[in-house]
């Protein structure tokens, strides 16, 4: 009988597609083994395929170090943890999961800015704490109607997040690298102009070099004292510091975060602030989506050890 190809698991999938990759390969457990170190140095030559996700990645050390490596198949779209271009160099195709985690990673930015502009957060501990009984209404917030909502990366995270608000009744813009043909919003080719115009601004953008404190305090400053920011795409992509002191002066109204600078730890850096909902990087987080990723893992692994043309390949 042939031998199993050999993948090495940074970080498992959803159980019933391990279970399926147990089944179909060799796997080696580099999230359970003990000492990475010599797991690599033993079986490291005998990979050809490496599973991850979109926050673990695959760091361009480790790939130097798995020379017969042809294919990393990631769970998640978003790829800034994985060295894309030293694949592309060594001829690894890389795989992510676009697409079928939009309208979940959507629908917690509207989450996140409804709670953030309309107090859910603050309600909600208002009743538990008595405060409704014994102060009466919590303070009054704002409409979301008739707002501006600034998107920044308008890709298919951005625009499902335009979609969801236009029949709330605001008013969309966008900034990204370039203005888009097949869209109906105002373009900004300066970033600080659209955070100056804005009373939302969403971040949808890729991570990684490009975006790298994109949103640093001058942007936060033209966002304004009424200003919320929404971040589902990266930590890296604001200046943390920044933003927790524009909080912390209330030289911003509100933000709403799924990413930080260093996860997991950084929400922490949050914690006493009430002006900021916080959730753990979590948009994708529902078993729909994470099997649907999972499974599509599968698919290009498959695709793959088949020789047939991979179903999302980043290059
Ligand atoms: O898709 C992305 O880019 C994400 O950040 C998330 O969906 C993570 O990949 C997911 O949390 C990994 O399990």
């Amino acid at each position: 009988a042939t031998a199993l190809p050999n993948v090495l698991v940074i970080w498992p999938n959803r159980p019933s597609q391990m279970a399926h990759l147990e089944a179909t390969y060799k796997l080696h457990r580099l999230d359970l083994c003990s000492n990475p170190e010599e797991m690599i140095e033993t079986i490291g030559d005998s990979i050809t395929a490496v599973v991850t996700t979109g926050i673990k990645g695959l760091s361009s050390d480790l790939i130097k170090r798995l020379p017969n490596l042809k294919i990393v198949a990631s769970s998640g779209v978003g790829y800034d943890s994985i060295d894309v271009a030293l694949c592309s160099e060594l001829g690894i195709r890389v795989t992510n999961t676009p697409d079928i985690l939009t309208d979940d990673v959507a629908d917690i930015a509207i989450a996140l800015m409804l709670a953030q502009r309309r107090g859910i957060v603050l309600g909600d501990r208002w009743i538990r704490e008595g405060c409704w009984a014994q102060q009466g209404p919590m303070p009054l917030t704002s409409s979301i109607r008739g707002k501006r909502l600034g998107v920044v990366g308008l890709g298919r995270i951005g625009k499902a997040i335009a979609a969801r608000v236009e029949p709330m009744g605001v008013e969309i813009a966008y900034f990204g690298r370039r203005p888009q043909a097949d869209t109906v919003y105002d373009f900004k080719p300066e970033l600080i102009d659209l955070a100056h115009w804005a009373d939302i601004l969403v971040l949808a953008c890729p991570g990684g070099e490009a975006t790298h404190h994109l949103i640093n305090a001058e942007v936060l400053a033209a966002l304004g004292t009424n200003g919320t920011l929404i971040n589902v795409a990266r930590g890296s992509v604001v200046d943390q510091q920044a933003l927790i002191d524009a909080l912390t002066t209330n030289s911003i109204a509100g933000a709403g975060l799924d990413v930080f600078t260093t996860e997991p730890h950084d929400g922490q850096a949050f914690a006493g602030l009430e002006n900021v909902v916080l959730y753990p990087h979590h948009s994708s987080g529902t078993i729909e989506t994470r099997d649907a990723m999972a499974q599509l893992v599968v698919d290009n692994l498959e695709a793959h050890f088949a020789g047939r043309a991979l179903l999302t390949a980043i290059n």
